[in-house]
């Protein structure tokens, strides 16, 4: 899928899915690099912003790993996603600054309940980018990412599985990440307007 697809998609639509966003062989580059972080690696999210960061298991159950551009395999997906960040600017004129992202991995049973990534004019995230690294995944193992419309309907349900990235607006798709039977591994990203000209400081890690 060209950018400029996947700019016209977010024009019309807010949100879209993108089924082979990497070449298989570099999704799995990136599986196998999160299966080989070790358990002091990842730490549970906080929710919440600023000074109400908080740790709360009852809304989501993951645990994350930032990405860091020292990082060889990280880099690589930054560096990817900054090229999107590029083109979508020069497509639909954006503005966006940076990118931030993170590793997920839910294991079975854990989830994140519904929620925005971001609340109107208060947050400097616009587009949410969400990358799935699961080879074996089947309907039967539930884990879905839903989006859900404003009157609550829902709009669209995505299997995990690996390669799939979907990206939406960040203040717009009240979103959850439904309990699976297996281990479930994504990378979560948000590209950002510059919180110096938006006169807002997003949440500390
Ligand atoms: O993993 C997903 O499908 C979505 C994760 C999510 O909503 C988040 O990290 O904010
Ligand atoms: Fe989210």
């Amino acid at each position: 899928m060209d950018i400029s697809g996947i700019a016209d998609e977010l024009a019309e639509h807010g949100y879209f899915i993108v089924p082979q966003f990497f070449s298989q062989q570099k999704a799995l580059q990136f599986y196998r690099y999160a299966q080989s972080l070790d358990d002091s690696q990842w730490q549970l999210a906080a929710i919440g912003r600023q000074q109400q960061q908080t740790i709360n298991t009852n809304v989501r159950s993951d645990t994350i790993h930032w990405l860091d551009k020292q990082h060889g395999v990280e880099s690589d997906y930054l560096t990817h996603m900054d090229q999107l960040r590029q083109g979508l600017n020069r497509e639909l004129f954006m503005g966006l600054f940076d990118y931030e992202a993170h590793l997920a991995r839910y294991r079975p049973g854990a989830f994140y309940k519904k929620h925005l990534d971001a609340f109107k004019g208060r947050s400097n995230r616009i587009l949410t980018t969400v990358l799935y690294l699961n080879p074996q995944w089947s309907k039967a193992d539930g884990g879905e990412l839903v989006l859900y419309g404003e009157r609550g309907e829902v709009l669209t349900e995505v299997l995990p599985t690996l390669g799939t990235m979907v990206i939406f607006l960040s203040d717009r798709f009240v979103h959850e990440v439904k309990t699976g039977l297996k281990e479930r591994f994504s990378i979560t990203g948000w590209f950002r307007l510059n919180s110096s000209i938006s006169g807002i400081i997003d949440p500390p890690r």
